[in-house]
């Protein structure tokens, strides 16, 4: 999509106190072999709030840096990765609720860990395809809390950590603009998130612990895994190329990129060396300290660069993103103003 006149006029992030992985590797609660490939510091952890309530404490954040009200917001997408911590619920409308107590459409996204800049695109289209609506509000928020979760082995090679981001797309104007955002999916690689599990009746039929590993085990057993490391390398790298080149600028232009929060190996092998990016200009060395925050990585990596002054007016940011199913998006963000928050005071 190369996105007309939205605006992105404000990002917010609720992020729970880090526990150091030496801690978990210390309490057998973390592989150290894991430990060491993915070479994080820290992830963080939430005691006692839910994946909806960070989102809903994000969100207010957000709203009041956009100067953004209830009644100007045309639409909630609420994305997640996991259980929001009730059955048959409505976690959108609980954000809408908290945050907003407006009456616009609320809908829960889910794409895996794509599905923030999933929403973010059906958010935009929603704008663009009335003039009368002026802004929308994206929130993500996740808890990848135990016994049915290990934050540091469902999905070897990257570790989970709570959280909840929101980000306020507008029509009005913002301190940055949408220049593109791009998805491409490639649906023949879905099984590598279900293996060869049969479907079951209710969550957790057929294993007590969310187990990533022994599904990308069975997928790569009957599709190899060149296959699954090719076609992984070209749904991003064709995202990537799409969404530079509709915002008409290279590689080279950007300033900064919002990485998946990834260990270091599979960002390694996926994108420092095969996109040629070079680690400093990225999230990295603070989503090391985090972890993976399921579907709010984009956001939370553009709120962290934006707050830590390593996005100044002029500069171009690449938010890159990657779902199971699989789904990439990416996005090309083009900072206008600085924005109140960017205080240039943050912790990595
Ligand atoms: C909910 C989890 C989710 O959506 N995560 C995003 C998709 N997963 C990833 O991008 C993690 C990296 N995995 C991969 O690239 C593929 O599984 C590969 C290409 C098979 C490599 O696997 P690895 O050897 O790193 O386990």
């Amino acid at each position: 999509m190369t996105v007309g006149d939205i605006f992105l006029a404000g990002t917010g992030t609720r992020l729970p106190p880090a526990v150091p992985v030496a801690d978990a590797v210390a309490a057998g609660r973390c592989d150290p072999a894991l430990a060491r490939a993915a070479e994080l510091r820290s992830v963080v952890v939430s005691n006692d709030e839910s994946g909806p309530e960070m989102a809903a404490a994000a969100a207010i954040s957000a709203l009041e840096r956009a100067g953004v009200a209830g009644p100007d917001v045309d639409l909630v997408l609420h994305a997640h990765v996991y259980h929001q911590g009730h059955e048959i619920w409505a976690p959108a409308s609980y954000v809408q609720r908290v945050a907003l107590g407006n009456h616009c459409p609320s809908l829960q996204v889910k794409q895996a860990s794509n599905g923030g800049l999933g929403a973010l695109e059906l958010a935009s289209a929603y704008l663009l395809a009335d003039p009368r609506r002026s802004a929308a509000l994206v929130t993500t928020g996740d808890r990848f809390a135990p016994p049915r979760f290990d934050r540091y082995g469902s999905d070897p090679g990257t570790f989970y950590g709570d959280g909840g981001t929101a980000l306020v797309l507008s029509r009005r104007g913002g301190f940055a603009r949408l220049r593109s955002l791009v998805t491409v999916a490639e649906p023949e690689l879905e099984g590598m998130h279900r293996g060869d599990d049969p479907f079951g009746l209710a969550p957790f039929d057929h294993r007590p612990v969310v187990d990533l590993g022994a599904h990308k085990r069975d997928f790569v057993e009957r599709h190899s895994m060149s296959f699954s490391i090719a076609r992984v390398g070209l749904g991003q790298r064709t995202a990537i190329k799409e969404a530079l080149s509709r915002a008409g600028v290279d590689l080279a232009d950007i300033d900064r990129f919002t990485l998946p929060h990834l260990g270091r190996r599979r960002l390694r092998s996926g994108y420092f060396g095969k996109l040629g990016i070079d680690q400093d200009r990225t999230t990295w060395h603070w989503s090391r300290t985090v972890g993976h925050l399921g579907a709010g990585d984009p956001i939370a990596g553009l709120d962290h660069l934006v707050t830590c002054g390593e996005l100044r007016p002029g500069d171009l940011a690449l938010l890159v993103s990657v779902g199971a199913g699989f789904n990439w998006s990416c996005a090309v963000v083009e900072m206008l103003d600085e924005p109140t928050w960017a205080t240039g005071r943050c912790a990595v």
